[in-house]
């Protein structure tokens, strides 16, 4: 097996190559290209690690024609495309923990360092100034804290701050009054967080409802001599309005670590009054940079070598124990999809995956996400598990998961209702010794066969001399018949019903043969097949 290929396209802890190799993939680090250069190269990759610098654009993921992972080593992913990531296939993991602690670490420092000045304090003491009456600070003790954003990095910016005895009040729509009592913050509305607020500290993504969260009316509505930090994302707040408010006073100060626009290196707010910057360094400690490049290499490699899927914003995760138990299942999934996809073609406007026995106990994502992929995959090209759900949603196709925790004949089986317009269809299949896939049922049929390769479906009138008949062709065309499976129609197995046959060949029958077979008497239907 060919080893999967990772770039790592950003400055990176040296730890994430080396966990790559560990883990059997070939790595290439080649970091500060243009997207010119980066669009030449993705091709040959599999995999491809960034931090913040690299942009993941439509352009580079239609040029990205193997990639399987995007890797974030980090939180925020607003450099990539994860919609165009998502239809093109390509899972998208980011490490959301790793730098959680140093980034809090560096929204306490900033706003520690607002208090006190200490960046213009230490700028004019070493010019020689020794300008000791010019920096009265305040003290942070007894002062309120108002948190917009209370996840993982704004509650460990909680703690730290009532460690420093201040009053800690947040603002987060998805913050339970429980997980509120747990953190010890008093949960409030933005408009009492910015009447009360002494500092307010930002810890949200950047999204559409975050983008402008601090706008000109809200700066103009916080309390008089509040301080900000911004150590989230760009774009949270109104630059040009805070570059006002700081030059009437009415913002005692503010430090910001992120930027609408980065790199910023003309920014309007640089040399503004109590303004105080850092160049995106929230993450920049050696502990959280070892902590993410390790977090994303074990994530990616563990996706490209055995199919555990953690932390991706665009699928199901999957942990690496349970992939393996997944995988045979996820394997019969995509081989009875696109049975069901052979058969019916692009006319089936509603699925039902039905699971009952030993599979009701699985993750059902990835198994309904690999019946979709299968079914659709022999319609059309490029498509996988990763972007099969969203172009099943967008074709209106009516997906529904059944659990039945009750074996049946079979100590685990899947089943797959495929209705069109016409009809429904129905096919079923289990795993034998847990790994080697059978189709047990179709078309009201019981009958035991793998789905490999070329095969031929036909259902017919089972009438005496048919099967002889049947050969006579095959063979006089030259198509050697592999496998050979049988079975009568459900639930009536009388004599002169019908009979479905699934023979495996040695080669694709062509539309002669399959129009010779079709012209056999008592011959219903004929599908060629091919998985
Ligand atoms: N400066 C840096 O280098 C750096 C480093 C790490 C993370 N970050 C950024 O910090 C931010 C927070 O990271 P995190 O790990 O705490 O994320 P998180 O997902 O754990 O927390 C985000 C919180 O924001 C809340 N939220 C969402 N929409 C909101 C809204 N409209 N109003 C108020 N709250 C809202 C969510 O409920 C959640 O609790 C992210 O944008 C991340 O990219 C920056
Ligand atoms: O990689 C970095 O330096 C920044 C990371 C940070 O913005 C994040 O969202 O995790």
């Amino acid at each position: 097996m060919t080893k999967p290929k990772v770039l790592i396209s950003d400055k990176m802890d040296p730890n994430a190559a080396r966990i790559f190799e560990e883990r059997g993939c070939d790595v290439d680090v080649i970091t500060g290209e243009t997207p010119e250069e980066l669009k030449a190269r993705i091709g040959e990759y599999d995999g491809l690690a960034i931090r913040s610098s690299t942009k993941v654009t439509p352009e580079i993921l239609e040029a990205a024609t193997n990639l399987k992972v995007i890797g974030r080593a980090g939180i925020g992913v607003d450099n990539v495309d994860i919609p165009k990531a998502s239809s093109h296939g390509v899972v998208v993991m980011n490490t959301p923990f790793g730098n959680s602690i140093t980034t809090a670490e560096h929204a306490i420092a900033m706003m520690l360092t607002l208090a006190r000045q200490i960046p213009e304090a230490n700028r004019r003491t070493q010019a020689g100034e020794w300008p000791k009456k010019d920096f009265m600070g305040v003290e942070v003790t007894g002062k309120t804290l108002g948190l917009i954003g209370s996840g993982n990095i704004g509650s460990i910016v909680a703690s730290r701050a009532q460690g420093l005895r201040m009053k800690v009040i947040a603002y987060d729509p998805f913050l339970t009054p429980e997980r509120a009592m747990e953190l010890g913050v008093e949960k409030v509305d933005l408009g009492k967080l910015l009447e009360r607020a002494d500092f307010i500290t930002l810890h949200t993504p950047l999204t559409d409802e975050t983008r402008n969260i601090l706008s000109r009316e809200r700066l103009e509505a916080a309390k008089p001599g509040v301080r900000i930090v911004n150590c989230a994302r760009g774009g949270l707040i109104d630059e040009a309005a805070l570059k006002d408010l700081l030059e009437s006073g009415h913002i005692a100060g503010a430090a910001l670590d992120v930027f609408a626009e980065e790199p910023a290196t003309d920014n309007p707010l640089f040399g503004t009054k109590n303004f105080i910057c850092t160049p995106h360094l929230g993450a920049s400690t050696t502990e959280a940079q070892v902590n993410v490049a390790l977090q994303v290499a074990e994530q990616m490699a563990d996706y490209l070598v055995s199919g555990g899927v953690t932390n991706a914003l665009n699928v199901p995760s999957l942990s690496a124990e349970e992939a393996p138990r997944l995988k045979p299942y996820i394997s019969l999934a995509e081989k009875l999809g696109s049975l069901v996809g052979q058969l019916e073609g692009p006319d089936v406007n509603a699925i039902t995956i039905e699971v009952s026995g030993a599979a009701s106990e699985l993750n059902l994502k990835p198994i309904t996400a690999a019946v979709l992929a299968g079914m659709m995959r022999s319609w059309s090209d490029s498509i996988n598990m990763v972007n099969a759900p969203i172009l099943a949603k967008e074709r209106g196709l009516d997906v529904r998961e059944v659990r039945h925790a009750k074996e049946g004949d079979y100590h685990t089986l899947v089943r797959i209702i495929a209705t069109t317009p016409e009809r429904r269809r129905e096919v079923a299949g289990s795993l034998f010794g847990d790994s080697q896939m059978r189709l047990v049922e179709i078309a009201g049929t019981r009958i035991e066969t793998d789905l490999e390769g070329h095969m031929i479906y036909i259902v017919n009138e089972d009438n005496p001399g048919f099967i002889g008949r049947l050969g006579s062709v095959l063979g006089e065309a030259g198509v050697n018949i592999g496998n050979f499976h049988l079975g009568r129609r459900l639930p009536d197995k009388h004599k002169g019903g019908d009979a479905v046959l699934m023979l495996t060949l040695d080669q694709a029958p062509s539309k002669e043969v399959q129009d010779a077979v079709c012209a056999l008497e008592g011959v219903k239907k004929v599908r060629a097949l091919s998985f």
